[in-house]
């Protein structure tokens, strides 16, 4: 359960609209269907749905909604609203472009769910144009500073769970050796949270330098000495494309004979667990209440349990921290 802050609404809109944006997350759709719903019973009159982020806002691809339009999808995966990276969004001039967009359909405010990058694109957005924006954090990553939590780590985490306490069962019954590659680009806050919970013996992450060899040779030597019967190392998948093949490669070369599964996209899919439909939920409804209380240019994010308010200044220009104590946790388990 979260706590809701207490607002007082002194600003009316007449007209606005929200758009998902980066990597899709399961929970969008219940976010989109708090917006919504929240805005229209809070004397909102119009609603507008912008298709595929920034690209179906500069294109003019935007439709109104309804109270009905969102029956029936706080349950599925994906975005009813499609989402892109949409790069053109970088260059002011196209941002001028698509606040004169908002304007010319009275379009007095903008509701953005996505990560980090959208939230930057957000932040540009009314601080060169005027438009008002408020931001959710719509990403799998939970990257994003000042937000405990975002809508989709939860489901992410759960798929990836689902998927590893399966391979365990063969990995028992051959005595073998998995790699699980898991989501990830720039932040290892999913295979932290994955890794603990299956139960790896290893985790890898973007934030934690590692020496490949060295661990190569300790995983090899402990498996030499009989030291567990199936082994689970989650990876993040980071930046380097190859790094998986490449831990597989040198372990062959140690004589082992470790399997690799990347886990991809399945985790972006799929039915929102029932914390993320919540949490979609009231950052929505959230979303509108912060709007119609006269705040512009934030991110609402959750902070121990509290729905709160950060500036997406901030959001943008800090790093949310892996914290290590969290992140050591898996080699202090495992043994
Ligand atoms: N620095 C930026 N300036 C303006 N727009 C940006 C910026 N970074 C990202 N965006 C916009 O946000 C979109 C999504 O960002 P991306 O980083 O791909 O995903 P996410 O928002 O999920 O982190 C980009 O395709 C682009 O349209
Ligand atoms: O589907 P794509 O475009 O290859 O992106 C993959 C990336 O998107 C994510 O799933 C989500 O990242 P964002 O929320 O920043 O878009 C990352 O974990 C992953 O690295
Ligand atoms: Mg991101």
């Amino acid at each position: 359960m979260f706590t809701l802050p207490h607002l007082k609404p002194i600003k009316s809109y007449k007209s606005i609209a929200l758009l998902t944006s980066g990597g899709d997350s399961p929970g969008m759709n219940p976010a989109i269907r708090g917006v919504v719903r929240a805005a229209l019973n809070s004397g909102i009159e119009s609603v507008y749905g912008i298709q595929r982020g920034y690209s179906g806002l500069i294109t003019a691809d935007i439709h109104k909604l309804t109270s009905r339009s969102v029956t029936n999808i706080i349950q599925r995966g994906g975005t009813m609203l499609k989402s892109a990276r949409c790069l053109e969004f970088k260059e002011p001039a196209i941002r001028a472009q698509a606040a004169q967009i908002l304007r010319d359909k009275n379009i007095e405010a903008l509701i953005v769910i996505g990560g980090d990058g959208s939230m930057a694109g957000a932040h540009l957005l009314t601080e060169e144009t005027g438009i008002p924006v408020i931001g959710l954090p719509g990403t799998i990553d939970n990257d994003i500073p000042g937000s405990d939590d975002t809508i989709g780590f939860d489901t992410a985490v759960n798929t990836a769970l689902d998927a590893i306490d399966k391979i365990r069962d063969t990995a028992l019954s051959h005595e073998r050796l998995f790699l699980v590659e898991v989501m990830g680009r720039n932040s290892g806050f999913i295979a932290t949270q994955v890794g603990i919970a299956c139960g790896a013996e290893l985790v890898i992450v973007p934030e934690y330098a590692f020496d490949l060899h060295d661990l190569c040779v300790t995983l090899a030597q402990q498996r030499a000495s009989g030291q567990g019967s199936s082994g689970i190392i989650v990876i993040a998948e980071g930046k380097d494309p190859g790094l998986t093949s490449r831990i597989a490669y040198q372990l062959e070369e140690l004589g082992q004979d470790p399997k690799i599964c990347i886990l991809g996209h399945i985790q972006r899919g799929g039915s929102p667990s029932g914390h993320d439909r919540m949490l979609a939920s009231c950052l929505g409804a959230s979303a509108v209440h912060y709007l119609l209380a006269g705040f512009n240019d934030i991110l609402v994010g959750v902070r121990q349990g509290t729905i709160v308010d950060i500036p997406l200044r901030k959001v943008i220009s800090e790093k949310k921290i892996l914290d290590r104590n969290i992140f050591d946790i898996t080699t202090l388990l495992h043994k």
